[in-house]
């Protein structure tokens, strides 16, 4: 056996000590002889003393460190105590995840990252990724090269903190968004800890408290005019696209307009996707496929006949009914008769031509066949396009009340509610009242998770509908296929993946998406359906996977991802 000691001992000892821990069962101040023996002819290495006389394994260190973590009240110290366990053992922290998904998930990610980015600038301790600012523009390049890890780069998360979650304008905060879900791509996808590249660009933030805060990391200005974004965004990418070549990039979080014109402008350049705009719109399909079997089952009426309205019309809100369109067509409509069947409200109601001026993004699905006057109500606008399905991007906590879900159970006998904004303090309606006020007949899915409820004797088990499903086996494809770009058709391939990847069990308790635990198996799933689009597409740089049938693909996914 070879064991090469020295960077062990300059990395220190605790480090030795689980690389021992890993091979042997010895306890190493104590049996030097017994360490001696099984390493062979080296002589024991000299320890420093002072060290506990017990060795750290695997398992007892995981039982320690998820005790240390239950120990914490807060959860926001419990997000803190696991961004430093990661810096310092990325192991024990996605072992962690990854045993504990339904645990750690909503610590790492929804509803908690909400406050971290909100406290950033004060729970900071040191740089966790790449911090670009306005300052340093024409000079990108250099500083992205900077990066220590340029060849392994596979997968980057940015975001320009203008939109962060439903909490607005966060400016240089937003980096733990682009730090969690990138957290997600490890532990749900196995993509390589070393490959992902988190990337907050501060363009300046219109947050004022922020700007007043003496704590702020950024820079203290007013967000940048659009024409010096445009041009900083056209470097940046190219500076990226060179830097890092087999770089996949995910924006994040950016402020509704600049996402749907940045992912215009780039989609067809370099590749991106918008995770707000396509991975919530593949997994919001995926959710609604099953939902409305439940809920056509229950009424008698056919797939085709769902009407859906949005409160909410920004680049999640779009993002969703334009992915939605595909849940019409599948069912045999037309492009015209799939439009009519989804309704959009804005924060001045009903969204339709005669309402005068708006938004690009508004128009596709603006309603022609209404005249006015204004619907500003909600449930003036459910009586009048009595909608089965009402979806919530909206930021606007507790907008499905009472009245709002016994209005949709009166017009259904299983109405779907997606209250999807997040984090889950501005979700639409929680899921308790949900089920209470449509007397356990709603079919419910979430952006933040909700916990189990009990009703009449029954449980019922509420749907997340966030992005996380998606992203992981989206990112994971591109990455093995080497896609080009991210086509369309690969979103709705990742969408119809997560929707067919349910097992009987999980379809027998009513449940629209799978359990959080499977999450490799879903995302392996998913990046199969996915690399095959791409290959039909011919946007596979990697043109080995079209060789292989489909159990092979299956078992080459499972085979790279990363395990702890
Ligand atoms: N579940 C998920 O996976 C997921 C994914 C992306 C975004 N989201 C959530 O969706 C929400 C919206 O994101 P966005 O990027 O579209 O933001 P946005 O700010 O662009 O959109 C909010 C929309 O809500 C509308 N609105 C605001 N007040 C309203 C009111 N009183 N009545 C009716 N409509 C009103 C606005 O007009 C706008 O159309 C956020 O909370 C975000 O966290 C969830
Ligand atoms: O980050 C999430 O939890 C989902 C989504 O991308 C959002 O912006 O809300
Ligand atoms: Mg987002």
């Amino acid at each position: 056996m070879t064991v090469v000691l020295t960077p062990y001992w300059s990395n220190g000892v605790q480090k030795l000590r689980a690389m021992l821990q890993r091979k042997h069962t010895l306890s190493f101040s104590r049996r030097a002889s017994n360490f001696h023996r099984t390493l062979g002819t080296l002589a024991p290495p000299k320890l420093p003393k002072g060290l506990t006389p017990t060795v750290l394994d695997d398992e007892t260190h995981y039982a320690r460190c998820l005790a240390q973590l239950r120990s914490k009240d807060k959860p926001l110290e419990k997000y803190i105590y696991l961004s430093q366990l990661k810096e310092h053992d990325h192991h024990m922290f996605y072992k962690l995840c990854l045993h504990n998904m339904p645990e750690i998930t909503p610590l790492i990610y929804t509803p908690t990252v909400g406050d971290a980015c909100i406290q950033y600038s004060h729970i900071y301790r040191k740089p966790e990724g790449l911090y670009l600012s306005y300052k340093d523009k024409g000079n990108l390049g250099k500083i992205i090269r900077n990066w220590p890890r340029l060849n392994d780069a596979r997968i980057s998360v940015v975001t320009d903190g203008s939109r962060i979650l439903g909490l607005g304008d966060l400016g240089i905060n937003g980096m733990p968004i682009a730090i969690g879900k990138l957290s997600l791509y490890v532990a749900g996808a196995g993509i390589r800890p070393d490959s992902t590249v988190p990337i907050v660009l501060d363009l300046g933030t219109n947050n004022q408290a922020f700007l007043d805060d003496p704590l702020y990391l950024g820079l203290r200005q007013k967000r940048i005019s659009d024409e010096e974004m445009n041009a900083f965004m056209d470097e940046f990418m190219h500076e990226m696209s060179t830097a890092f070549p087999k770089l996949l990039v995910q924006f994040e979080d950016f402020s509704t307009d600049h996402a749907f014109s940045y992912l215009e402008r780039f989609r067809n350049k370099y590749p991106v996707f918008n995770d707000d705009i396509q991975g919530t719109g593949a997994v919001v399909l995926s959710g609604f496929l099953n939902a409305a079997k439940l809920s056509s089952a229950a009424s008698g009426r056919p797939l085709s006949s769902h009407r859906i309205l949005f409160l909410g019309s920004g680049s999640a809100g779009v993002g969703v009914a334009m992915q939605l369109m595909s849940f019409f067509k599948l069912q045999g409509l037309s492009e015209e008769e799939a439009r009519d069947r989804i309704s959009l409200v804005d924060s001045q109601g009903l969204i339709y031509n005669a309402r005068g001026p708006m938004a690009e993004h508004k128009k596709f699905f603006s309603r022609r066949d209404y005249a006015g006057p204004p619907l500003t109500n909600l449930i003036d606008i459910i009586e009048h396009v009595k909608p089965t399905a009402l979806l919530g991007l909206s930021t606007i906590k507790s907008a499905f009340n009472q009245q709002v879900i016994e209005a949709m159970a009166e017009l259904n006998p299983r109405p779907i509610i997606f209250p999807l904004s997040n984090p889950v303090r501005l979700s639409e309606c929680e899921f308790h009242e949900a089920v209470t006020w449509s007397k356990g007949q709603v079919i419910f899915a979430s952006g933040s998770p909700f916990p189990v409820q009990e009703y009449q004797g029954r449980t019922y088990y509420p749907g997340q509908g966030n992005n996380m499903y998606i992203f992981p086996g989206l990112g994971l494809a591109a990455i093995l296929s080497r896609a080009s770009t991210v086509t369309d058709i690969m979103v709705e391939a990742s969408s119809l993946g997560l929707a067919d990847s349910l097992t009987p069990e999980e379809r027998e308790l009513d449940m629209i998406y799978p359990r959080v635990e499977r999450i490799r198996d879903i995302s392996n799933h998913i990046a199969c359906a996915v690399i095959r689009a791409a290959q039909k597409a011919g946007v596979d740089r990697n043109q080995d996977l079209r060789r292989m049938n489909d159990a092979q693909l299956s078992d080459f996914v499972k085979s790279r991802m990363w395990i702890p």
